[in-house]
């Protein structure tokens, strides 16, 4: 019998692109299991959990203990995005509490091959996120060993800001040099942005404060980012080209 993670997993990687992916960062926190379910009942795929610890990014979030509160009442895959300075330190706390796919920092982990092999080691999904700042050519030479890029469209720490449309050049340039590979975007994403994000090549798009109305019609508000989406793909973007998420061999 497959295991839980397994089952995830498979999930997570046959989710057709563009995969839109909720941070619970903007939800209610005082009531994060009816939030969850608002989303489970929303149709989401995957959820995107941002940890934050102080120190990496000026705000702090939740750690293990909350991931693993929030494991025991959903089955959803959970995308989780490390904007923490030791990210080798927490990672197998991390993975037990139930991430599935763990997202680090190249600018916390410069030379990342050995922690992503960690990430790939304990059966989980490994991706590389890199800021505004932080060209393209910095992630090229580690494309081989990742399963998804994270491109930043906002400096992190804080949702709720404006996207910076400049990123979109390295959403592009990553899709050029791997068609195959799951291209994220996150930040500031919103029925505005989303069209072009995935007309650049995003095969995933975060989505934080653009989820959550104060009705909890989770479904229409995240309807109009796959609306949106949508008329990118169809402008050109990376799903057309047959790109979508890169199960590992
Ligand atoms: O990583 C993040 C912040 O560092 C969040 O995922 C992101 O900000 C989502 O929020 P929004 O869509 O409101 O920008
Ligand atoms: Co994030």
């Amino acid at each position: 019998m497959p295991s839980e993670r397994t089952e995830r997993l498979r999930r997570w990687d046959g989710a057709p692109a563009p995969l839109i992916t909720p941070s619970l960062l903007d939800c209610d926190f005082a009531r994060v299991g009816e939030e969850i379910r608002a989303l489970e009942a929303a149709g989401v795929e995957a959820l995107h959990l941002d940890v934050m610890d102080g120190h990496f990014v000026p705000n702090l979030s939740y750690g293990p203990p909350v991931v693993a509160d929030w494991r025991a009442v959903t089955d959803l895959p959970f995308d989780a995005h490390l904007m923490i300075s030791d990210p080798a330190r927490y990672l197998d706390a991390f993975v037990d509490a139930g991430a599935d796919s763990i997202l680090i920092h190249l600018e916390a982990v410069p030379e990342p091959a050995d922690l992503l092999e960690r990430i790939r080691g304990r059966g989980c999904r490994a991706g590389l996120v890199i800021n505004p700042p932080t060209p393209w050519a910095a992630v090229e030479p580690h494309l081989d060993r990742v399963d998804s890029v994270l491109v930043m469209s906002v400096m992190p720490g804080f949702g709720g800001q404006q996207f910076q449309e400049a990123v979109l050049e390295k959403v592009r340039a990553i899709r050029r040099a791997r068609p195959a590979l799951r291209v994220a975007i996150d930040g500031g994403i919103n029925a505005s942005t989303a069209g072009r994000a995935v007309e650049a090549g995003a095969t995933q798009l975060v989505v934080g404060s653009a989820t959550y109305r104060p009705d909890g019609n989770y479904a229409a508000s995240l309807g109009e980012v796959a609306e949106a989406a949508r008329r990118g793909l169809e402008g050109g973007g990376a799903a057309a080209a047959g790109a979508g998420a890169s199960p590992p061999e």
